[in-house]
Order: C-alpha cells, then structure tokens, then sequence
C-alpha cells in the first residue's frame, strides 16, 4: 500500500529584528514578556513595517528551490480568536505567496536521486507562546516574545514516500536553510512541523507542529501502523487533525472545531504589495549542497558517501575544507567516518573542535606514528578535554603521555622475540605449515603492544622474525 506524505514546514528566519517591528529576535534566555512593543502585541492602532531582511531571507531560499516568483506578493489577514495572538488576526500570505513551484533533490529510499516538488513559500508572524500551567489551580500564561518572529512557511507536494524518506528531505531543507545563514538549527523551535500522511486511497491525516526532526519520523512511523491496522480491522481513516506526544512516540485525536474554522482572509490593508519579480533578480545565492558535493568529488577526490556526510552541515564543509591539505582521503575518512561518531556519541559540536589540533592528529597518523587503533585513543582523549571544557591538548603531547606511539626499533623486536620465545608450540606449528599458527602470533603481539603496532604490516615483521630465529 503506498504511503503518500506531504509537510508543511515552519522556518524561525533567523532576522536580528521581528517581521513587523524592531523588538530583537535574541530573547532566548530573557524572561518572558521583555521583547515586545505596541506592533507584536497587536495594539490597536498600531502599524506594522515589513523587515526588507525577512524578505530578501525568503526570496533567497525561494531561489535555492528553485521556485517562480509572481510579478506581485501580498499579505494577507487571517482572523481568529486566541490569547497567542492579542489583535485577533496573523498577517500572513494568502492567495499571493512569496514563490511558487519549486523543487529538493534527495534520495529516496533505495539510494536514488528523486525530487520533491515544492508547491509554495510564504511569509507569516509567529503567535505569542502559551505555558499551560498545571496544578491544583490550571491556567494559562503568554509570552509575547515569539509574537512577531518572522516565519517562512514551506509547503510540499505529497511527494514523500516514507516516514525516512520524509526525514532525509528535512535534512537536505535545513542544510540549505543553513547554508543560506537564514536560520539557526541550534535554536529550539527554529523549525516546526505539520506533517500529512494517507495511505492510498484513503483520507489524509495531519499532525501538527512538530519540533523535531525525529519527532517527525516517529509521529510518521506511528501513523502508517495506526492506519494500516484501522484499514486491516476494516475500518475506515478519518480526515483529522492529530497531535504528537514526543515522549510517548504517539499521536492522538486533537478532533476540535478549528478545522472548519472559517478564517475569513483578506488582504492586509496597512502593508503595500511587494513587487518581488524584481527583486529576485538582485539575490544572490552561495554555493548550495548539493555543488559543494559535487566540487568535493572532483577537488578532493574524496567519495559520493563521504562528500555527501560532509557537505550535510556547513560548518562540517568548512571543517573538512580547513583539515583536508593534510591529506585529503584520510582526511575525509577521519572526520566522516571516526570524529562525527565520536562527536554524537559525545553530544557535541563540530564548532568544538579545534582544527589545527585534528590536522596534527591526522599528520600523526600519515607519518605512521601511530597506529588507526592510537588515533582512536588520541582522538578520545582530545574531546573528552574539550568536551570538559579544558583546553586541547597537542595529539603529540597524549602519544607521549598515553605511550601510543608506533612500537619500532629495539623495543619492538624485543617484543615479538619475547612473544615468540613464550609460544614455541606456535612457532614451531607455522613452521610445520599452519597458517593459523602465524595469526596467534600475531594477536599476541597485538596484546602485548596494546594498539600500537600496525595490525597490516605485523603478519610480515613476525613471520621474518621467525624465519631469522635459528633454522
Ligand atoms: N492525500 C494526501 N496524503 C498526504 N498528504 C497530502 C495529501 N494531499 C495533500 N497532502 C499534503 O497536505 C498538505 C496540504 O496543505 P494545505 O495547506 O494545502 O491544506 P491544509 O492542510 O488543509 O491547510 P492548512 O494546514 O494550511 O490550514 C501539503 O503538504 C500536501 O502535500
Ligand atoms: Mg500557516
Ligand atoms: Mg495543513
């Protein structure tokens, strides 16, 4: 049964003022109620003046989906009655949004490119935010800070196929949004979700505003079981509107009247008409993701999977780019595959980590000083001081320390006589042609060195040492 999905995406653009006023958008640790003016609280009689950033934001990420532009965009009023919103209305867009008709190119489930049609972008003002207190006397408090922050809502077509599919184009979006600089990841909220989901054949539901990227992959998974068991059952869906409990991973019936709500638009009389045609034609776009990807394989050599872990983030682009001369491949490899496991495992953020620091790392490991098993231990040691708030020691410094380097020399050979003394049995078994015998040997030593000897040339060193013991 094919799974049809379609979201409609709530962006925080990350303007240093509000849409509509100059209260400042920076509120996250002040206390409620201290970024307003007479405009976010929708006083009467005050007027509104449109933010030139929020447009230029909205335009450029218009441009990067590759979306028209109507000669003229409106705002428009959308009336209706809550606390979260003193003047009773949202100005918002309506019949005549910023663009139209755009597209993202992801993978689809089996690794395939595929695009998703973007039907519409437009501008809006957040609602204040209501804190619903519970206790032995309910009520309700409003924090008029979000009141006003400019929002960029993005509508798909129902083009997403799967809850993971939906989730992969979520991430392509905000690594575009992010390239862009139009908005801020790390911020809680900054993206908000209402995701559509039907089986074929039957009606769609709508799951409205979800704050995570897994929240939606969850509240998605959940509902194409909930769904597929009411039809199994041989029931029917019903069109409605659900909300998700994030922490029960479920979503429930929210059936109230705002879904035939009538909203009554109409065009916001206190704003003039944005000629946007033209202004589309001055913005002026950065290297995306997708070339980035592309310029990645070509300069760097490096894989389609590694370039496209790498340019999913461009702050990660950027540190790649940075450590990358030290040897491009190894490079990739490290930072890929080894520092951004470590770094989830560790909550941390790229921005944490020094550069210059990782690029003696990777000269270590180049030289063959150490082994990829010492890097490892080095590359621990290095972010669990920076994730302790110390500062980065120099990988040299902890090889010393830690006695990681590369066993070689004298030390070296007196290990592996020492091990092949301790195991004549072993050694007299390779001789008699097992090959089993030679790969003890060497695990042994492996024991001994602790990591630090290199497991692909270690078969070799041994045999020889072998070979050279009395014949
Ligand atoms: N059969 C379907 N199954 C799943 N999603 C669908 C289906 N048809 C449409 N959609 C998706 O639902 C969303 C429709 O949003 P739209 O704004 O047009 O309507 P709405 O949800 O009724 O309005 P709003 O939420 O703005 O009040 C789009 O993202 C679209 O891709
Ligand atoms: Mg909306
Ligand atoms: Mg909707």
């Amino acid at each position: 049964m094919k799974t049809i999905i379609g979201l409609e995406i709530h962006v925080q653009l990350s303007t240093a003022t509000k849409l509509f006023c100059g209260c400042s958008t920076d509120y996250r640790d002040d206390e409620p109620n201290t970024h307003c003016c007479p405009i976010c609280l929708g006083l009467p009689g005050a007027l509104p003046r449109l933010n030139r950033k929020a447009v230029e934001y909205g335009l450029s990420v218009a441009k990067a989906l590759n979306m028209k532009v109507p000669e003229v965009s409106e705002f428009a009023r959308k009336n209706y009655f809550y606390p979260d919103l003193p003047k009773a209305y949202q100005i918002t867009q309506y019949d005549k949004p910023l663009a139209v008709e755009g597209t993202v190119e992801i993978e689809d489930d089996e690794g395939h490119e595929k695009i998703v049609r973007i039907t519409r972008v437009h501008l809006e003002e957040d609602p204040g935010r209501l804190v619903h207190v519970t206790g032995s006397s309910k009520y309700s408090l409003v924090d008029y800070n979000r009141s006003g922050i400019p929002l960029l809502e993005i509508v798909t077509e129902p083009d997403l196929r799967s809850p993971q599919e939906a989730r992969r184009f979520l991430n392509k979006l905000r690594a575009i949004l992010e390239y862009l600089g139009v908005f801020d990841g790390d911020r809680e909220g900054a993206l908000r979700v209402d995701a559509n989901i039907s089986l074929e054949g039957s009606e769609r539901v709508e799951v409205k505003n979800i704050s995570s990227y897994k929240g939606v992959e969850k509240a998605l998974t959940f509902e194409v079981t909930r769904q597929k068991n009411l039809l199994r059952r041989g029931q029917k869906v019903v069109r409605e509107t659900r909300h998700f409990m994030e922490g029960r991973g479920i979503t429930t019936s929210a059936r109230g009247k705002e879904e035939e709500y009538d909203y009554r638009y109409f065009p916001e009389p206190d704003l003039q008409p944005l000629r946007v045609a033209d202004w589309m034609e001055k913005i002026k776009l950065p290297e995306l993701p997708t070339a980035r990807k592309n310029r990645f394989m070509e300069q760097y050599g490096i894989s389609l999977n590694h370039a496209r872990t790498l340019t999913g983030d461009p702050k990660l682009a950027d540190f790649y780019e940075h450590v990358a001369p030290v040897d491009p491949i190894l490079s990739a490899t490290w930072v890929a595959d080894i520092l951004l496991g470590e770094l989830n495992y560790r909550d941390m953020s790229i921005s944490a980590v020094p550069p210059e620091r990782f690029m003696e790392l990777l000269a270590l490991l180049r030289s063959g000083t150490i082994t990829d098993k010492a890097g490892v231990q080095v590359l621990r040691e290095m972010l669990n001081a920076c994730a302790a708030g110390k500062p980065c020691e120099a990988p040299a410094t902890i090889v010393k320390r830690e006695n990681l380097a590369k066993a070689a020399g004298d030390e070296f050979t007196a290990i592996v006589q020492a091990v092949l003394a301790a195991n004549p049995q072993a050694v007299s078994d390779y001789r008699a042609g097992k090959k089993g015998a030679l790969n003890f040997l060497v695990g042994q030593v492996m024991k001994e060195t602790r990591g630090r000897a290199d497991p692909r040339e270690l078969g070799r060193i041994v045999a020889e040492c072998i070979d050279k013991s009395e014949v």
